[in-house]
């Protein structure tokens, strides 16, 4: 690993941070260090990046905006990826819209409303950025990314750039091929339709009021907590288990949304966990559920 670090500090490829917390780099507000946190700047930095850690053979993995991780407390071993501002950009073609990986899904959704594009709205409270988002198959309100998605950018595990065609992608429910086999999203082409910019904003502050009557935006949370199984809602079966207050530490089942945890102070990834598993064996002696996870738990335990 050292000599790894000597290679990538000399060969330039923007931040190099040591033992780096990121605690800061997600919305629980939890979480050990990284060995190493890189942030390259440019493209050519990242791809230059990933070709050094292959050439070690140093696993690597990327954080977003940490809005749907749950790290562990001791963190993450090898070297976690951040892309920094030279892929945060869109620009907008006619119908077409087009992302840098680290641009904000919300922006996004923004920015397409005010051009007239209808296809962005489910978008618009969704606090993550548009690598994260491709990767969960993000979607709210009846849509998701693989409605409007026509083709990503990835960087693969050997450092080659490749387009990608949504059918390459295997989207499902919160789910891309992203889970199973490592590349980097760099840039996400959408395509939108011509709409009118006031209906466009009318959904949106619809979706906008709803989410902030029924989610607890206010505090340190990462959206659902557990997938809704097939045919029902993760947060009807929790809060009629009776588990909405319930506390482990700092972490607590919301009484807002019961399938959202939030983070009332120092919660630590344990408390989360613990809390996680309480619920699981609650609902399912409750209702012969199996509650599957849809935050993602990642680093050492
Ligand atoms: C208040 C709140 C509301 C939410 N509402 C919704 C909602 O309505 N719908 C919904 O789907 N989600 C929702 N979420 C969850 C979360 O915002 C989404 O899953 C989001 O898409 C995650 O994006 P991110 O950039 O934060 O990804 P992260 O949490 O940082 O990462 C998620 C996964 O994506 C990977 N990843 C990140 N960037 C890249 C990249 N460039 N290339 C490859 N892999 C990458 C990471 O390695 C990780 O495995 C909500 C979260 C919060 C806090
Ligand atoms: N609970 C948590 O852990 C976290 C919650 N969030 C929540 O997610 C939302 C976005 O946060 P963030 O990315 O920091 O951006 P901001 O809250 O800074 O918002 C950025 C822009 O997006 C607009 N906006 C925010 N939410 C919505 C929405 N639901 N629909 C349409 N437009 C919206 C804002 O408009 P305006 O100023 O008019 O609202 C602003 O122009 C906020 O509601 C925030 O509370 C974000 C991160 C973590
Ligand atoms: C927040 C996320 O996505 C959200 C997305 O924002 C919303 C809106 O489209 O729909 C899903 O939530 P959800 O199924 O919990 O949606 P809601 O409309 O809030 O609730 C569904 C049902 O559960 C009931 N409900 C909700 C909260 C609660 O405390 N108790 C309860 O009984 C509601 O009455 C409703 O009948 C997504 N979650 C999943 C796991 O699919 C995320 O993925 O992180």
């Amino acid at each position: 690993m050292q000599q790894a670090i000597s290679e990538l500090k000399a060969a330039n490829i923007g931040d190099v941070l040591v033992n780096k917390s990121l605690a800061e780099f997600t919305t629980w507000k939890i979480g050990g260090p990284a060995d190493v946190l890189i942030v390259p700047h440019t493209k050519d930095q990242l791809v230059q990046a990933v070709r050094i850690l292959h050439s070690h053979g140093i696993p690597w993995s990327a954080i977003g905006r940490g809005s749907n991780m749950l790290v562990s407390d001791k963190g993450i071993r090898g070297v976690v990826i951040k892309l920094g501002e030279g892929l945060d950009y869109v620009r907008f073609e006619g119908n077409i819209a087009v992302a840098g990986a680290s641009y904000s899904f919300i922006k996004l959704s923004i920015m397409a409303g005010k051009q007239g594009l209808t296809g962005l709205e489910f978008a618009g409270g969704i606090p993550g950025t548009v690598g994260g988002a491709v990767y969960m198959n993000a979607g709210a309100h009846g849509s998701d990314v693989s409605r409007i998605l026509t083709s990503a950018e990835i960087l693969t595990e050997t450092g080659e750039l490749r387009q990608w065609q949504p059918e390459d992608l295997k989207f499902d429910y919160r789910h891309s091929v992203l889970h199973e086999q490592r590349g980097l999203v760099t840039e996400a082409t959408f395509e939108l339709s011509f709409g009118d910019r006031k209906e466009i904003a009318a959904a949106m502050a619809s979706y906008k009021d709803r989410r902030l009557k029924t989610q607890p935006l206010q505090l340190a949370c990462a959206g659902s907590v557990f997938r809704n199984p097939p045919g029902t809602f993760a947060a009807k079966l929790i809060e009629e288990a009776g588990l909405k207050g319930l506390r482990v530490g700092d972490a607590e089942v919301s009484v807002q949304h019961a399938n959202f945890i939030v983070n009332t102070g120092k919660a630590k990834a344990s408390d989360v966990l613990t809390l996680m598993a309480q619920v699981k064996d609650a609902v399912k002696a409750r209702f012969g559920v199996e509650l599957v996870p849809e935050v993602l738990v990642v680093g050492e335990r």
